[in-house]
């Protein structure tokens, strides 16, 4: 069935997963079209009036019924009867794929081929012929389909020209490490086009069954927190900080396995090059330039105390260039790996006693080439430090509980919390590295290089949270205040 570009707008628009939402599209087409059995995977491309054009997946599929599950992401197009829908909400499409990924089996034609490959994750027994299928509905920016409730495939839906950085990490852990907290890789589906660069469609990985992330389930531990907090009392439980240790425990052995000297180039670690710091300096100053400018726009937006906060930023803007150049100009000796990118919280799920570590897609907002730079993995740690300061502050900030206290007492409380709680997991961490490390050269450089991680990632934040949820600005704007702070007095 043919499409036009306003048919494809209008369904792209419906879609939990397209990113455009808030660009002014110029023209959608379907630049690709590759048969899949009864369906066709359809490569969208979309223009903007500004900026890079975008690609995604579509798989389509026409039907004489409407799937028995359908949403509001499943029509595309109706004629004459007969219905053109997204391929994922179709049994025949997802068993397909099934098969295709258990069989190790290429499909197409040497000039645009779909090739799967099988992870050790998926076992021998789940037959193609007995495997039930379905579309986990999450609200998230791909589509997630799960196989005999064991296994859960990611269909990317945005389009990046390189392998999908999730797909290297999640095969290099299962394949090459014995760390387990991640969903075991049981496969991937590739498009494999004549003089183009391979193009990452989807990842099968063990189902995880989990109660909650981990960002909700501290948020059940900061509730009896808060609570006690009127009554002047200061309490968190012994199990919380168990909690805190094992995640930072987890953290570094995700690390220790990253870190395999034996790995080929795409994973082997580098030492901190010339060319690294530049692309950490470039990338610093790409984000605070970016940041002055969207507070700028939204500054008379703010609330009082976040004027006040963001004000002590740009009256930094010096400092910060000083710390960052100092940093960046000396000889650094740690080693650098790849990392998770964009840990936090979130990504963090809480299975029994344990975590469960997802998304390995690296920063949202950066490019995949940027996506794959090796980064001490501080970077991580940082984000995960962050991340707890977040979830207090968002917590004690934003609730009815502390509405009345008094400002500074309340911001004594938050830093109390998040300073015991950062040092157990700063303490778990370091106890599972092991000490020395070749990843670390000494106590001075972490230092330096968890200050540099921790404001370039609340910087990055500042940006997230003005575009998306301008009531949390001040979050990421104290977590950069901090850091001035500590700059100030290595500065004397
Ligand atoms: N292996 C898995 N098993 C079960 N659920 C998962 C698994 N991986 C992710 N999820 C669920 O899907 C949601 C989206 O996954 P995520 O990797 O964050 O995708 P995206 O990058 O598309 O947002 C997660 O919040 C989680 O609830
Ligand atoms: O969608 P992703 O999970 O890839 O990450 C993006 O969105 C996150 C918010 O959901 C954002 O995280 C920020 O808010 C979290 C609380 O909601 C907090 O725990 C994180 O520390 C904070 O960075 C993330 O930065 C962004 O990339």
């Amino acid at each position: 069935m043919p499409i036009s570009s306003d048919q494809l707008v209008d369904f792209l628009k419906k879609c939990r997963w397209f990113a455009g939402k808030a660009r002014q599209v110029v023209l959608a087409s379907v630049i690709q079209q590759i048969p899949f059995g009864e369906a066709t995977i359809w490569i969208v491309e979309v223009g903007y009036e500004e900026g890079d054009t975008e690609r995604y997946q579509l798989p389509v599929i026409s039907v004489s019924e409407m799937p028995g599950f359908s949403t509001a992401q499943t029509l595309i197009l109706e004629v004459d009867g007969r219905y053109l829908v997204d391929a994922i909400y179709t049994e025949t499409f997802r068993y397909n794929l099934y098969t295709h990924i258990y069989n190790a089996e290429s499909y197409g034609e040497p000039t645009a081929r779909m090739a799967f490959v099988r992870g050790k994750g998926l076992e021998a027994e789940d037959l193609p012929e007995h495997i039930s299928t379905r579309v986990l509905p999450v609200d998230s920016s791909n589509s997630a389909l799960v196989f005999g409730e064991k296994y859960f495939l990611k269909l990317y839906r945005k389009l990046f020209q390189l392998p999908n950085p999730e797909v290297e990490m999640i095969e290099f852990l299962t394949e090459h490490s014995d760390f387990r907290q991640m969903p075991a890789f049981c496969g991937s589906m590739t498009l494999k086009s004549l003089g183009q660069p391979d193009i990452t469609l989807g990842m099968m990985q063990r189902m995880v069954d989990a109660q909650k992330d981990n960002w909700d389930r501290t948020g059940d531990y900061l509730n009896d927190f808060l609570y006690a907090v009127p009554n002047r009392v200061f309490s968190i439980q012994e199990d919380v900080f168990e909690r805190v240790g094992l995640l930072g425990r987890r953290t570094g052995e995700m690390h220790r396995a990253l870190y395999n000297p034996e790995a080929d180039a795409t994973f082997s670690p580098e030492p901190f090059t010339a060319d690294y710091r530049k692309f950490l300096q470039g990338r610093l100053n790409h984000l605070l330039e970016s940041r002055y400018n969207l507070l700028i726009d939204k500054y008379r937006a703010l609330d009082e105390q976040t004027q006040a906060l963001a004000w002590k930023f740009m009256e930094a803007k010096e400092l910060i260039d000083e710390f960052a150049e100092e940093l960046l100009s000396r000889d650094i000796h740690s080693q650098r790996i790849r990392i998770h990118g964009d840990y936090h919280l979130g990504q963090v799920l809480n299975v029994q006693n344990d975590f469960i570590v997802i998304d390995f897609e690296g920063e949202p907002e950066a490019s995949i080439a940027d996506r794959k730079v090796k980064h001490s993995p501080l970077k991580d740690v940082a984000g995960m430090v962050r991340s707890y300061h977040y979830a207090v502050s968002a917590k004690l900030f934003e609730s009815d509980e502390t509405r009345y206290l008094e400002p500074t007492k309340l911001l004594k409380v938050t830093e109390r919390w998040y300073k015991l709680i950062r040092d157990t997991y700063l303490d778990g961490y370091t106890e599972a590295i092991g000490w020395p490390h070749p990843l670390f050269k000494d106590q001075n450089e972490i230092n330096s290089l968890m200050l540099y991680y921790l404001l370039e990632k609340a910087v990055y934040e500042l940006g997230y949270e003005l575009s998306y949820r301008p009531d949390w600005v001040k979050i990421p704007l104290k977590g950069i205040v901090d850091v001035i702070r500590e700059v100030e007095k290595l500065h004397g």
